[in-house]
């Protein structure tokens, strides 16, 4: 399965993702695929929709310490319902749809969500620090928000402008 990142404005980025229903092959062989492609393009989270599968599927493998993602590190979520959170905490994001731009983003600092697992399975995952951030953040795409979308109207307008720029100079190359 060849996947390629969907980048903003795409507006593939927009849709609502639906609800995986069958833990089957294809949602397996996605899944396979998505990971090298995030682990490549340094990616640390991924939603499905971003390689144009709109589908309630995200991957995350946070960095460790040494700023390692080992494949143990690799969490599959599928269908994700917020149960709690709480907090809020800011931290500068980027998102591999949204290449070369970071702002800060205000997120809650701790969120407890359910999700199946590629079996089906329900897990319970609670989550703090940069998984919290990851997970709200690939949780959005779901829904077809970006994180520029929660900036303030002064802060989207530099954006705009400054991505106009990015995308001239990436095209030219
Ligand atoms: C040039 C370029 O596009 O830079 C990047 C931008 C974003 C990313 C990855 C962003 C990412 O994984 N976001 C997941 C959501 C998230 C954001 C903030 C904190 C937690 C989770 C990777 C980039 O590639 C390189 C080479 O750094
Ligand atoms: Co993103």
């Amino acid at each position: 399965m060849n996947l390629t990142i969907v980048e903003y404005p795409d507006k593939r980025l927009r849709e609502k993702s639906k609800e995986v229903n069958s833990f089957d092959e294809t949602l397996h062989k996605l899944l396979d695929a998505m990971y090298p492609m995030m682990i490549e393009t340094n990616g640390i989270g991924l939603a499905a929709i971003q390689v144009a599968h709109p589908v309630r599927v995200l991957i995350l493998n946070i960095p460790d310490e040494e700023g390692n993602q080992p494949d143990e590190n690799l969490i599959e979520i599928i269908n994700p319902v917020v149960i709690e959170k709480d907090g809020e905490t800011t931290y500068q994001e980027g998102c591999l749809s949204v290449p070369q731009f970071y702002e800060d983003v205000k997120r809650h600092e701790t969120i407890k969500i359910n999700y199946q697992d590629r079996h089906g399975n329900t897990q319970s995952l609670e989550a703090d620090g940069l998984l919290a951030i990851a997970i709200q953040h690939e949780m959005d795409h779901l829904e077809g928000i970006l994180f520029i979308d929660k900036l303030s109207y002064s802060r989207r307008k530099k954006f705009e402008k400054e991505y106009k720029k990015i995308q001239k100079e990436r095209k030219g190359k």
